[in-house]
């Protein structure tokens, strides 16, 4: 139910559903972790968001995170690659600030001006979701098994603009057919353990994208759709991204999709930066022996010749 909260708590889906008291269990569903992060993205036109020297601790004053900086301009895609274990997840959570109280984080998150690590919690909870919008790997938890997919995606709609739910209904419809579902009539009358782990997802995309967001941070978002699905959705999502000007903060393992989505990527590896480049030279002049390896594994599975060295 904790992990429930924390989806629901991010993408607003308690609107009219009384979430509340489930969104403050959100911390502790992550134990104890501190991290310490410092990490900028900086690309051309306005900074829309700025991380100075993050850093996380666990209480025993392990670092998990250290000294990410970086800064994202407005319209960017910044990309998160790394081992697993490498802190991607961690950086993500700090962002929303929703690490475990018990952590110590470290450093300042400047947000459209705003500063995130010090922004009073119902100011934060405001941001989350229609500011700043949350996607992970694992949807089933945001949604409630009592109400249709229909009524929740309504209703989360509907607590953050002043829609009815006619009018929501017009702007989930066209999104949802944008997310390769045939038949959205037919799939906002389901129940939510009626759909697999991918439709689930493509829910939560299309969600997430008409609250419109300017900040997008994405955890894996498409893992469990197949390749022919996860192509058309990429496609839409990108285009729809590209409409709105929405920047993104993008955590994969898939360099398809980096090759797709971002601008920039962030290779983390034991919770410091060991490489912030271009997606250009990602393909072309990596460094760092992780990003070498990962280059020459892709171009091993898309066929090429080359190992990348
Ligand atoms: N609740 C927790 N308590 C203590 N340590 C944790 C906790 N959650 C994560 N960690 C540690 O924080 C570090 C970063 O974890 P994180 O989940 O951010 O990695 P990741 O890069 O997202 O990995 P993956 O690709 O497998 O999702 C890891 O060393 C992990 O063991």
């Amino acid at each position: 139910m904790r992990v429930a909260s924390i989806f629901i708590a991010v993408l607003g889906l308690w609107s009219f559903r009384d979430y509340s008291s489930l969104s403050l269990s959100l911390p502790l569903t992550y134990g104890p972790i501190i991290c310490e992060i410092d990490f900028t993205l900086k690309s051309r036109g306005d900074d829309m968001l700025e991380v100075n020297r993050l850093s996380i601790y666990t209480p025993e004053q392990k670092p998990i995170l250290q000294n990410i900086s970086f800064t994202l301009s407005k319209g960017k895609t910044l990309g998160l690659i790394g081992m697993s274990g490498a802190g991607k997840t961690m950086l993500s959570l700090a962002l929303l600030r929703l690490v475990n109280p018990m952590f110590h984080v470290k450093g300042d998150v400047q947000f459209q001006g705003k500063s995130l690590l010090s922004l009073p919690s119902k100011d934060m909870s405001r941001i989350r979701g229609k500011e700043i919008g949350f996607l992970t790997q694992h949807p089933h938890p945001a949604f409630d098994p009592i109400y249709t997919v229909g009524e929740q995606m309504i209703d989360t709609i509907r607590a953050h603009f002043s829609y009815t739910k006619k009018e929501s209904r017009k702007v989930i419809t066209p999104l949802l057919r944008s997310m390769a579902f045939r038949d959205p009539e037919y799939l906002l009358q389901r129940y939510p353990f009626e759909l697999s782990g991918g439709m689930l997802q493509r829910v939560m995309i299309t969600l997430m994208l008409a609250l419109k967001p300017t900040l997008m941070i994405a955890d894996e978002p498409t893992t469990a759709l197949d390749t022919v699905t996860q192509r058309e959705v990429l496609d839409q999502w990108s285009t729809l991204r590209d409409d709105q000007e929405q920047s993104m903060i993008l955590v994969t393992h898939d360099l398809n999709i980096i090759g797709k989505f971002a601008d920039e990527v962030l290779v983390l590896q034991s919770g410091v930066v060991v490489e912030h480049l271009t997606v250009e030279q990602l393909f072309t002049n990596p460094s760092h022996s992780y990003t070498k390896n990962l280059l020459r594994f892709y171009r091993k599975l898309n066929g090429g010749t080359s190992d990348g060295d």
